[in-house]
C-alpha cells in the first residue's frame, strides 16, 4: 500500500510544471473570486454605477482599476451625481428600473455605486441630501461597527477582541476629563517637540517632517491613553506605530485577496500584528497590574488608599467601565492591552497625517500672506493673557489656528470617504426617495473628497484658505455687545473645528462621529502654538502631493523641512 502510494506521489510530482503549477493556482483564484461574487449583495440596477460596468469583464476590469482609479471614479460620480443637490428625484424612472444616461442623472441629487476592492462589495454612495437618512438608522440596521470589522479585518488583525468596550468607553469618559488633561498634554506636547526639533538656536536644522511628527503625537496622545510615565516609553510607542502599520498595510492585502483563502492567508499575514501588540503588552504590563491592584484596594475602602486618586487615562476608565458593568474579564492586563490597540490605532495614524498635512499646507502656502505670523500673533496673545498655562477657554479663542487646522482637514482629506455604513438588518433597507433597496451585506459611504471640493459649498475649493472659518467668528467676537446675538454666536461657533455637518466629514458625523476630536483639537492647537512661539521654519516652494492606491493615502513622507530654534526660548 504504501508503495503505490509512493509511487503516486513521485509521478505526480514529476508531472508538476512551473507551467501546471501556475495554471492550476491562475485556475483556483479565479474559481475562488468567482464563489466570492456570489457571496456580494446585489445591488438595483435602477442605480447609476461608475467605473467599467458591472458585466464579468467589467468586473475584472474594476478589481484592477480599483488601485488607481477609485478616486477618480468617485469624483465622476458626484460631479455626474450630485452637483444639483437637493433637486428632487425622478423616482418613476426608478421604479421602472431604466437606466438613466449620463445627461439625465447628471441632474439629479442620485446616490450611485462605486466598485471596490476585489474581495469586497461594491458601495452604494449615498448624495449629501441624504446623510441623515443614512445616519439615523439604528445600529441594529445599519451598523458602523460591522463596516469597520470588514474594512479592517478586526477579527485577524485585533485578534477576534471586540472593539466596541474601549469605544464606548472612550466615548463615556473622555470629553468629561478633557479639561483636567489640558497641563499634562501642554507638558507633552513641549517636551516632545522640544525633543524632536531640538534647541539649537544657531543652526538651521534639515527634518523628515513626518518622523517629526511620529516623534511628537505617539508621546502627547499616549499621555491620555497609558498615562505620563509610558507615554514617554520609546519602545511602547514605536510598537502600537509599527502595529498600526501592519494593520493599513495588511488591511489592503487582504481586499486583494478572495474571501474563501483569506481563513488560510490572513493567520499568517498577521504575523507582524501578534509581535508588535506582545511588544507593547511587555511593556504596559508593570503599569496595568499596579494600576488594577490599586483601584482595587481603594474600591475595597483600604485606609491606606484614601488620599489616592488613579491617573485619569484610558486605562483608568478602562477599570472603571469595567467595574461598573460587572466585567471581570475584562480587569487583566493582557485583555487591557489589547483594549488599547483599536484606539491607538484611531488616534495616532489620522492625527500624524493631519499634523504633517497641515504643516505643509501652511509652509507652502505664498510667504508673502504671513500666514505663520498671524498665526503667532494669536497663539502668543491668547498664552500671555493665561500666563503661559493654556486652559480650556484659550483654547477655544484660538480662532485662527482651529480654521488653519479645519481647512487643512477640509482641502487635504486622507481619505476619499470616511463614513462606511453596513447593512446588517435581513430584510434590508429601502430609500423611499430614490426607490431603491440596499439587501443585507450591502456597503454605504459618504463622499467626503467630493463634499470638501464642491464649488456650491466652499468658495474656490480646492484653495487652502487657513483663515476661511475665522474669518467671520473674529469679526463677531470684535462687534459691539449690542450688534451680538444668542443665534448668530451659535452659528459663527459651528464654524470651529469640532463640529461636524453633512459639509464637514472629517471627523465623520452623526453618533459615531470620532469621539476623539475635542482632544485632538486640543493636541493640534497645542502643538502649534508651541511650534510657532520657538521655531522658525523655512517655507516650502510647492505643496506635496500625496498618492493614493485605492481609498489609501500615501502622504509625501519624504519631505524635510528646515527649521531653527528662535532665539530666547531655551
Ligand atoms: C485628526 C485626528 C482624527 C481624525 C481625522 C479622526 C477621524 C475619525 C473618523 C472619521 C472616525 C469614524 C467615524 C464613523 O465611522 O462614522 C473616527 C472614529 C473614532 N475615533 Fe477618531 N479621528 C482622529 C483622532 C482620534 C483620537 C485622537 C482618538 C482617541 C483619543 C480617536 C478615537 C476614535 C474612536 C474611539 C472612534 C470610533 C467611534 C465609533 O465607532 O463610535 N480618534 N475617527
Amino acid at each position: 500500500m504504501r508503495a503505490i502510494t509512493s509511487s503516486i506521489s513521485s509521478q505526480l510530482l514529476e508531472s508538476l510544471t512551473l507551467g501546471r503549477f501556475v495554471c492550476v493556482a491562475f485556475v483556483f483564484t479565479i474559481t475562488s473570486f468567482i464563489i466570492d461574487f456570489t457571496w456580494k449583495p446585489r445591488y438595483p440596477k435602477s442605480l447609476p454605477r461608475v467605473g467599467n460596468g458591472d458585466g464579468i469583464l467589467g468586473t475584472v476590469r474594476n478589481w484592477f482599476g480599483y488601485i488607481m482609479h477609485f478616486n477618480e471614479w468617485v469624483d465622476e460620480g458626484y460631479e455626474k451625481v450630485s452637483t444639483l443637490a437637493y433637486s428632487a428625484p425622478d423616482t418613476t424612472l426608478l421604479t421602472q428600473g431604466t437606466r438613466l444616461t449620463t445627461a439625465q442623472y447628471s441632474k439629479k441629487n442620485r446616490a450611485f455605486v462605486v466598485p471596490s476592492a476585489p474581495s469586497r462589495p461594491d458601495e452604494i454612495v449615498v448624495p449629501r441630501s441624504q446623510t441623515a437618512w443614512l445616519l439615523e438608522f439604528p445600529d441594529r440596521i445599519v451598523s458602523t461597527k460591522e463596516s469597520h470589522r470588514d474594512l479592517l479585518y478586526n477579527d485577524y488583525q485585533f485578534f477576534g477582541v471586540d472593539d466596541q468596550f474601549p469605544i464606548i468607553t472612550m466615548h463615556k469618559h473622555l470629553a468629561r476629563n478633557l479639561v483636567g488633561l489640558i497641563p499634562g498634554v501642554q507638558d507633552e506636547a513641549s517636551g516632545a517637540i522640544d525633543a524632536t526639533f531640538g534647541t539649537d538656536t544657531e543652526n538651521w536644522r534639515s527634518l523628515n517632517l513626518w518622523e517629526a511628527w511620529l516623534g511628537i503625537v505617539p508621546r502627547v496622545t499616549n499621555r491620555i491613553l497609558v498615562g505620563e510615565v509610558t507615554c514617554k516609553n520609546q519602545e511602547f510607542l514605536k510598537n502600537h506605530v509599527a502595529f498600526a502599520d501592519d494593520v493599513v498595510r495588511n488591511s489592503f492585502i487582504l481586499n486583494m485577496f478572495p474571501k474563501i483563502l483569506q481563513p488560510f492567508v490572513a493567520p499568517l499575514i498577521v504575523l507582524p500584528n501578534r509581535w508588535h501588540w506582545y511588544k507593547t503588552y511587555r511593556e504596559v504590563r508593570p503599569l496595568v497590574e499596579q494600576r488594577l491592584h490599586d483601584m482595587e484596594r481603594k474600591l475595597a475602602g483600604d485606609p491606606k488608599y484614601d488620599e489616592w486618586e488613579p491617573e485619569e487615562d484610558l486605562v483608568t476608565w478602562l477599570i472603571r467601565q469595567a467595574h461598573a458593568d460587572g466585567r471581570v474579564e475584562e480587569l487583566n492586563a493582557s485583555m487591557i492591552s489589547k483594549r488599547l490597540l483599536p484606539v491607538e490605532f484611531a488616534a495616532i495614524h489620522t492625527t500624524v497625517i493631519t499634523g504633517h498635512g497641515i504643516l505643509l499646507d501652511l509652509l507652502s502656502a505664498d510667504p508673502a500672506k504671513g500666514y505663520l505670523d498671524a498665526l503667532r500673533e494669536e497663539t502668543s496673545r491668547e498664552l500671555g493673557a493665561e500666563g503661559g498655562c493654556w486652559s480650556k477657554n484659550a483654547l477655544s479663542r484660538l480662532h485662527r489656528t482651529d480654521s488653519a487646522i479645519r481647512e487643512s482637514m477640509r482641502v487635504s482629506h486622507f481619505a476619499t470617504g470616511l463614513t462606511h455604513r453596513k447593512v446588517i438588518a435581513k430584510e434590508g433597507i429601502t430609500n423611499k426617495v430614490e426607490g431603491w433597496h440596499a439587501p443585507r451585506g450591502s456597503y454605504l459611504m459618504l463622499d467626503l473628497a467630493g463634499t470638501h471640493h464642491d464649488a456650491d459649498l466652499y468658495e474656490n475649493p480646492d484653495v487652502y484658505d487657513p483663515f476661511r472659518f475665522s474669518r467671520e467668528r473674529e469679526e463677531y467676537k470684535a462687534r459691539p455687545q449690542d450688534q451680538k446675538d444668542p443665534a448668530e454666536a451659535l452659528r459663527v461657533q459651528r464654524l470651529g473645528m469640532v463640529t461636524t455637518s453633512d459639509e464637514f466629514l472629517a471627523f465623520s458625523h452623526g453618533r459615531h462621529a470620532c469621539p476623539g476630536r475635542f482632544f485632538v483639537a486640543h493636541e493640534l492647537k497645542l502643538i502649534l502654538a508651541y511650534l510657532l512661539e520657538n521655531y522658525e521654519i523655512k517655507p516650502l516652494a510647492e505643496r506635496p502631493k500625496p498618492l493614493w492606491i485605492g481609498q489609501t493615502i500615501i502622504p509625501p513622507i519624504d519631505v524635510k523641512i528646515e527649521i531653527r530654534r528662535r532665539k530666547g526660548t531655551v
